[in-house]
């Protein structure tokens, strides 16, 4: 009944659309997997909903924590976490102690990390030889913003052609899958044909073997979203309106 690597890897094959969303708690989580999404990842877009401007402060505590939590709500969805900024960049040993650290301590079932081509790809292959799923990511890489902004990225032909050699050499160093996020439809399509695991995609168009968004986002609790989002609902709309009401009845002793 557990959603595996392999069975996202069956779904491309077989065309069914993975359904993915990010969860930060036992409350969202628990809903979301109920709901029957496929793929759970805690994000460290969780920055949003912690109060931070970019990603790039999450601690790998505060994601061992969150993921815990995300891990008992959840009974079918594959769940992974990301490797929080510079808790794997330094060498192969830091990604091994870290994403070891997230797959002992909080159940989850694969980590997903930010890069490709040349930074990635050894990290990448000895964390897969060791056993652990990885999970890539790349186009706009968000801990990179510093550098690259929040800009979509592969738009020149040198860029797209970047893009797409990155995620063949994450699927030779043996990804289970890549998240391909703010691209061009037409390079993430091409991407999607050229590649055996299954491309799941944000702001990268309707061609990828999924789709993922920040949770927050699609229900109208961020502040802000990115422009290629759809927000399904309003909640801080419907959370406001429910704190007034509560707030007005008991000045007015109207409750309880
Ligand atoms: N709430 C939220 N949702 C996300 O999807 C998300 C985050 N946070 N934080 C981490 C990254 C950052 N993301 C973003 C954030 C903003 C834009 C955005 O506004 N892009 C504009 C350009 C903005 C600029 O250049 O400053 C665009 O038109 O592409 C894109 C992706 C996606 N991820
Ligand atoms: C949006 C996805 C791909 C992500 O990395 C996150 O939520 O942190
Ligand atoms: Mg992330």
């Amino acid at each position: 009944m557990a959603i595996t690597t392999q069975q996202l890897i069956q779904w491309k094959q077989q065309g069914r659309s993975i359904v993915a969303l990010t969860a930060w708690d036992y409350a969202i989580a628990q809903l979301l997997d109920a709901a029957g999404v496929d793929l759970i990842l805690v994000g460290d877009s969780m920055a949003v909903v912690l109060g931070y401007e970019t990603t790039l402060p999450i601690t790998l505590e505060e994601m061992l924590f969150h993921a815990k939590s995300v891990r008992r709500g959840v009974k079918r969805a594959l769940i992974v976490v990301d490797l929080p900024f510079l808790t794997y960049q330094e060498s192969f040993q830091q990604a091994m102690h870290s994403a070891g650290l997230i797959l002992k301590e909080t159940g989850a079932q694969a980590v997903k990390l930010e890069g490709g081509y040349p930074a990635m790809v050894e990290t990448i292959a000895r964390l897969v030889q060791a056993g652990i799923p990885v999970m890539g990511h790349v186009g706009l890489t968000p801990q990179s913003v510093h550098q690259i902004g929040l800009r979509q990225q592969g738009k020149t032909q040198e860029a797209a052609e970047r893009i797409l050699n990155e995620a063949i050499a994450l699927e030779q160093a043996g990804v289970f899958s890549i998240v391909l996020e703010h691209i061009p439809a037409d390079l993430a399509n091409l991407v999607t044909q050229k590649l055996s695991v299954p491309t799941i995609g944000i702001g990268a168009g309707p061609h990828c073997d999924g789709q993922i968004l920040v949770t927050s986002d699609v229900l109208g609790l961020s502040e802000k979203h990115p422009p290629f989002v759809k927000v399904y609902t309003n909640l801080r709309e419907t959370i406001t309106k429910a704190v007034q009401d509560y707030t007005v009845e008991v000045r007015e002793r109207k409750f309880p």
